[in-house]
């Protein structure tokens, strides 16, 4: 710095910087004045009179103009941390805070010994209702496995807390020159929550913005997460997750107590898990009243939804809830196999499933139907009108949303569409799984209709971007979840479990299955207004049977034998029941649906003809040029898939394109080449057409020289050709 810089900025030092300073200077001068003429003994009598009027008068000046403004301005600006000291001193004294209410959640019930006082401990805010809440549970929940590990091992002290933040503060190139106040240090299951005062001129928006660098110095690079604090203002917290061993496990158990509290009010009340601060989250499914649930592998996605499904069934009988399971992966759902709560075994055949979600939204059209004729307007003031026959509700769920959309993307989104808005009223619900939550899964028509979202852990921030419209923590796995219920604020929770143990889910399943059909039906645990009616029994009776089985009571039969892998095929109709007098309006659901082979031939003609105009059959088109419903057209859809005339739904064109029978020939022919074996069930499932078809395209090769014809029933085709010509045609396509 010149000699010159240095006199310019010596200069700048003595001048005022702000009105305090200029107030506090002149009123200073001024007192130095008036003291001069009153200590000097010879300054003339007047001028000490006036020192002496002045003196005061400056001092009450400077109070009035300076000093009180100032004071109450740096109050005002510190409230905050004044508020949240004050806050923090009551909290220790044991004087609760009012937790932020939750327009979502359920408040907690009371367990008797659990702690109901969630910051009473700054360091450990953990609440596990635990074997306490026990006596509060009813069968079948009182067979869930008890948790081995439910609460946290560790948590951060204050004062390591402290430095943790200053550290990242610094890190983060923030100039803090006080130390930093830590408000409260929470624990939930898997992760802690530091909440601290926001120093002066640290913004949370600034600080958020350099959460990766931070989560990086930190160490747990998933997980991290910064929020603005709960309870406190000007206030931040950080979420970091507990080192892997000190992490607890969450078990529906620990939460089953408030599940029975919570289903007094809820129609299908659903255990989430434990939120980040420990504490119970659990929802209404109506009130969402659809959910998407996405997810990587091994994210959890799996573990959670059977917690949905075990916790709605526990609590809600057959008689009030019915399920609808598509599971494409075929894993899944085969342990509710037996339940009486299913519509039909799990689904895994993609054709079936879109048939039978075809047949849900009939059902659904005969609903409105029933609230026209008897003056109501949604399924609960029509079951409070009809007591003696109530109508349950319907959940459908499916497990792999993607697989499905690939079979039959536009009938899908269409059903999901119309389920999604008509079904609330009518009492139905979609629960859709997915790994994959690309744009053409979770396309604008998903996203518009299904404004509740669960995710847990996704590959990419994109892919939170996609699921939740807005940026996310990004997430640790096992369970480790974000949710948004109708579009609402982010929650972040860790899943509950049934059991991690091997084996203990499907036992609880067992059990929760066997529980439901022994039990007596009048003791079962019924708590909506419609529940309280006993069950009629007959409604239990009801089970698929195939057009060649006489049916068979759910009583007189093992569960292995009621329902079966082979009554799965095409000539199964669920939902048929032993005795239609004593069957509920949902029972008769069978007469309403039309038949596979219903449309009357002129519609179909006409159809056939759109589709062959078209290139392809679209249900909107079909819908629009014929005048007829949805499920005509999905009927219509269906048979023309099963006569080998129109394909798999393709995502690009939109439609389901149209198989000429040599456009046909010549995929099967690349097909063989392809996976150089003739298997024609595989054939069959690959191009989604009647056996009949693919029957006619082998015969058709085996005269081109292709195929060698089978040797007897028991061995299949054979292929002809030789490896080279097998290539030479792959190259030629
Ligand atoms: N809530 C949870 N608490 C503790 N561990 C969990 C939890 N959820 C899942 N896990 C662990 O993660 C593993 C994978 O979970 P899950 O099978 O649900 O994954 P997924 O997302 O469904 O994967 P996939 O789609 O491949 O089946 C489980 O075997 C379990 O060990």
């Amino acid at each position: 710095m010149s000699d010159r810089e240095k006199d310019d900025a010596e200069e700048k030092d003595h001048l005022p910087k702000n009105y305090w300073q200029f107030v506090t200077r002149l009123c200073l001068l001024g007192a130095g004045i008036c003291l001069i003429f009153l200590v000097m003994p010879d300054s003339p009598p007047i001028m000490q009179e006036k020192a002496k009027a002045f003196l005061p008068r400056i001092v009450g000046s400077w109070i009035v103009f300076s000093a009180l403004p100032w004071s109450l301005l740096k109050l005002w600006q510190h409230r905050a941390r004044l508020l949240n000291e004050w806050a923090r001193w009551r909290a220790a004294r044991g004087q609760a805070v009012q937790p932020l209410s939750s327009a979502h959640h359920y408040d907690q019930p009371r367990i008797p010994g659990a702690d109901q006082n969630p910051v009473s401990d700054e360091r450990h805010a953990f609440m596990a209702a635990g074997p306490s809440g026990d006596q509060l549970l009813t069968p079948p929940l009182t067979v869930l496995p008890v948790n081995p590990n439910p609460k946290p091992r560790a948590a951060m002290t204050m004062e390591s807390a402290g430095g943790v933040i200053s550290t990242a503060l610094q890190l983060a190139e923030f100039t803090v020159e006080e130390d930093v106040s830590v408000l409260k240090v929470e624990a939930g299951p898997v992760l802690q929550i530091v909440s601290f005062q926001l120093p002066p001129k640290v913004q949370l928006s600034k600080l958020a913005a350099k959460k990766d660098d931070i989560a990086n110095h930190l160490g747990p690079q998933q997980g991290f997460d910064i929020t603005a604090a709960k309870d406190f203002k000007s206030a931040a917290s950080f979420v970091i997750p507990h080192d892997q061993s000190d992490r607890a496990f969450v078990y529906m158990r620990d939460i089953a107590a408030q599940l029975v509290a919570v289903a007094e009010k809820a129609t299908l009340p659903m255990i989430f898990g434990l939120d980040i601060r420990g504490n119970p989250l659990l929802f209404d499914l109506v009130k969402m009243p659809h959910l998407l649930v996405c997810g990587a592998t091994g994210s959890g996605k799996s573990v959670f939804v059977n917690t949905l499904l075990t916790s709605m069934t526990s609590v809600r009988s057959p008689a009030q809830l019915q399920l609808l399971l598509i599971d494409p992966k075929q894993v899944e759902f085969g342990i509710y196999k037996g339940l009486p709560h299913l519509l039909a075994p799990p689904v895994t055949d993609m054709k079936m499933a879109v048939h039978m979600i075809e047949k849900v939204i009939v059902e659904m059209e005969r609903r409105y139907g029933l609230f026209a004729e008897t003056g109501t307007r949604n399924l609960a003031s029509y079951n409070a009108k009809h007591p003696e026959q109530p109508l349950p509700s319907i959940v459908i769920v499916i497990d792999e949303y993607a697989d499905l959309m690939l079979v039959a993307g536009d009938v899908i989104e269409d059903a999901v569409q119309r389920i999604t808005q008509m079904a609330r009223a009518a009492g139905i619900h979609l629960i859709l799984g997915t790994q994959r939550p690309s744009v053409n899964v979770v396309t604008g028509t998903i996203k518009s209709n299904l404004p509740s979202r669960v995710t847990f852990k996704l590959p990419s921030t994109k892919d939170y971007m996609t699921v939740l419209e807005r940026g996310a923590p990004k997430l640790l796995g096992f369970g480790d979840g974000v949710c948004t219920v109708q579009g609402g604020d982010l929650q972040r929770f860790q899943s509950a479990a049934i059991s991690v143990a091997d084996g203990e889910d499907t036992a609880f399943i067992e059990q929760l299955i066997d529980h439901w059909t022994r039990c007596d039906l009048g003791a079962a645990l019924v708590t909506t207004e419609w529940g309280q009616e006993p069950v009629d029994e007959s409604n239990l009776n009801r089970k698929p049977v195939t057009s060649e089985q006489p049916s068979r009571s759910i009583e007189s039969s093992e569960p292995s034998e009621r329902w079966t892998e082979e009554q799965q095929d095409e000539n199964e109709v669920p939902w048929e029941v032993d005795d239609e007098e004593n069957s509920a309006p949902m029972n008769n659901l069978k007469k309403e649906i039309p038949s596979p082979q219903g449309p009357a031939r002129d519609k179909y003609e006409q159809a056939l003809q759109i589709v062959r105009e078209e290139g392809g059959f679209k249900v909107s088109t079909i819908q629009g040029k014929l005048r007829v419903g949805f499920g005509e057209a999905a009927s219509l859809a269906e048979r023309m898939m099963e006569e080998g005339i129109v394909g798999p739904y393709d995502a690009e064109s939109k439609l389901r394109p149209l198989i000429e029978t040599s456009d046909l020939l010549s995929r099967v022919r690349l097909h063989i080449c392809r996976k150089r074996v003739v298997r024609t069930h595989e054939l069959r499932e690959h191009f989604s057409v009647r056996k009949e078809r693919i029957l006619e395209c082998l015969h058709q090769l085996v005269e081109e020289g292709m195929l060698n014809s089978p040797e007897s029933a028991r061995t299949g085709y054979t292929i002809a050709w030789t490896e080279s010509q097998m290539d030479a045609y792959m190259e030629l396509s």
